[in-house]
Parts: C-alpha cells; sequence; structure tokens
C-alpha cells in the first residue's frame, strides 16, 4: 500500500489523533477513558506525567503496539496505528522504548544475547540511506567494532537510538531514551530531531523527566495525570512559563499540587477515588510519584 506521503502530509492537520480512547490492563479499571489528543504536524511534544500516570501506556497506544477500539481510535499521519502495520515497517511510525529488549523502530524485536558488534547491528536494518546511517554513526559517536555485550548502558543506548533513527520517521515516539546518554550526547541528538522537524515535518512525542535544555526544544506539551489529559498546548502559552525559572520548576508545581489534591481528596468522606494513606504508606519502599525528580 503506497501511502503517497506528499499528499498526505498537505492534507493532514494532525500527524496524532486520539479520539474518545479507552483503556485498561486485564482486571484493572481504566488507565483512559473517554482520551483525547490531538498533535499536530512538526510538533515536537513533551509528554509530562507523574510515575504511572499512563506515558509509557500512551506512547505504546500510539505505537500500534496495543489494539484499542476500531480504526479510527488512534490515528497516526491519516491512517490507524494499530491497523495500519506499513506504518511501523515503513519506517514512518518509529519508537524507542526505554529497554534495549523492546522493539527497535521498523527493525523488529532485537535480541539482547549473543556477541553482536555495533556494525553488525546497524548494518543488518535494511533499505536505509547510507548517508544517513553515517550521519547517525557519527552524531552518536559509535565505534562499529563494539561488542554489545560488553559496552556500557550508554554506548548500547546509542546503538539502540542509530537503529531506531535509520528510516526517516515521520512520526517518532520516545519513551526516556536519552537517560543514559552523556550531555554532549544528549544535546546533539536534541539537535537532530530539531532537524527532523523544522526540515521535514516529522512530528515527535518525548516522554521524559529530564526537562535540561528542553525549553527551546519543545514547542507542545501534553501533561497527564492518571491517564486524564490535563494541558496540551503550545509551550509558548504556557503561562507559568512567563514567570517560572525555567520547565523544571514549571512541571515540579503541577506534580506538586497533584499530591496536594490527592491528599485532599484522600481526606475527603465523600470521596470514593481515592483510600486514605495508611501509617504503612510511610515505607521509604513505597511507589512515589516524586520519584520522577530523581530519574
Ligand atoms: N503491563 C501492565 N499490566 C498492568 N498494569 C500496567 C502495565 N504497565 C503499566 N501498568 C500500570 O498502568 C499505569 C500507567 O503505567 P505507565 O507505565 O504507562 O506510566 P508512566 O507514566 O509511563 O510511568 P513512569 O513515569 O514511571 O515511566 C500504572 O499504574 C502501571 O502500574
Amino acid at each position: 500500500m503506497g501511502f503517497e506521503k506528499e499528499a498526505l502530509q498537505f492534507q493532514l492537520t494532525n500527524s496524532i489523533e486520539v479520539s474518545a480512547l479507552q483503556f485498561s490492563y486485564d482486571d484493572q479499571p481504566p488507565l483512559f477513558s473517554n482520551f483525547n489528543l490531538h498533535i499536530s504536524p512538526g510538533s515536537r511534544c513533551l509528554l509530562i506525567g507523574a510515575n504511572g500516570s499512563g506515558k509509557t501506556t500512551l506512547l505504546r497506544i500510539l505505537a500500534g503496539k496495543h489494539m484499542v477500539g476500531g480504526r479510527d481510535v488512534v490515528r497516526v499521519i491519516g491512517h490507524s496505528a494499530f491497523h495500519d502495520t506499513q506504518l511501523v515497517c515503513s519506517g514512518e511510525l518509529a519508537y524507542l522504548g526505554g529497554s534495549w529488549s523492546k522493539t527497535v523502530g521498523s527493525a523488529g524485536e532485537i535480541p539482547l544475547q549473543g556477541d553482536f558488534s555495533a556494525e553488525h547491528m546497524i548494518f543488518g536494518v535494511e533499505g536505509v540511506d547510507p548517508e544517513r546511517r553515517e550521519k547517525l554513526i557519527d552524531l552518536l559517536d559509535i565505534d562499529l567494532q563494539w561488542r554489545m555485550h560488553k559496552v556500557s548502558d550508554g554506548q548500547r543506548r546509542r546503538v539502540q537510538i542509530c537503529m531506531g533513527l535509520l528510516h526517516p520517521f515521520q512520526v517518532l515516539l520516545l519513551d526516556e531514551v536519552t537517560v543514559d546518554l552523556d550531555v554532549v550526547a544528549r544535546m546533539d541528538l536534541l539537535d537532530f530531531f530539531k532537524e527532523e522537524c523544522e526540515g521535514r515535518g516529522a512530528t515527535i512525542v518525548y516522554a521524559t523527566h529530564i526537562f535540561d535544555g528542553l525549553e527551546s526544544w519543545a514547542t507542545h506539551v501534553a501533561y497527564i495525570q492518571d491517564g486524564e489529559l490535563r494541558r496540551s498546548e503550545k509551550l509558548a502559552d504556557v503561562n507559568e512559563m512567563k514567570s517560572a525559572k525555567n520547565l523544571y520548576s514549571v512541571v515540579e508545581s503541577w506534580l506538586r499540587s497533584e499530591t496536594k489534591t490527592m491528599t485532599k481528596k484522600a481526606f475527603n468522606p465523600a470521596s470514593h477515588v481515592r483510600r486514605v494513606p495508611t501509617v504503612n504508606d510511610a515505607s521509604p519502599f513505597r511507589s512515589s510519584r516524586h520519584m520522577a525528580y530523581y530519574r
């Protein structure tokens, strides 16, 4: 199936459209109920939310990894993310997730075991423009002789990222993949993403807890709380940004006000949504949304 990319590009108002999404994991209450999201072409959208708010799940749904309702619920560049498998096969929709064992863009599932070189991995991806491949190898400062089972986490991550970007994506979903990268690699990669959006009209959704350098990088923010979209707007329109030091402090204030709201709800006898905290909740081993700040 040919996608007639350029014709589509002109017609599309949104490269990502989520309409009335419902989703729950087995035997759990719904994580998303009537969730809507629209992201326009060329956007670099930060997906923000506390730990467990649903960012990874949403990105995986956008990546077509979960079937959710009919063909019109999740549309990516005009196609059903789940049903139109060509989206992923062609590399137009790429997903870079948090772990090496996950699907790497259009390259499929990457096995972890075995003594493979970086060269073997990277050159194993077919149908790639050699110039783009060289550019990425250079950008990510990859030594093709690296043995994948002997390199550091950050070096392994560079190879993973390189493979995921080999095909020129139209939509790229990033689930905190820059976490192991050093500052230079991270900034160079962010610059590359910016070029891809500005030059080719590509769209990026980036879930992260690290906000350094993102004020001037991101064009939009989408903030979710417990599976609900709280804000979705241009970064330039975020009011709090006008008086805040940086994006980090704005996000910190959003997440802190979540905690306050939750505490109020927990102590409100009329509320059946939140349970009242117990003594055990003071345990240092209990998961906390503020772990987000330390990642
Ligand atoms: N495979 C799964 N089965 C059941 N529940 C899951 C599964 N994956 C995630 N969840 C639950 O869904 C909710 C959202 O998880 P998700 O991983 O999407 O959050 P997140 O915003 O990406 O969090 P983080 O910032 O910690 O990465 C959490 O309550 C989590 O426990």
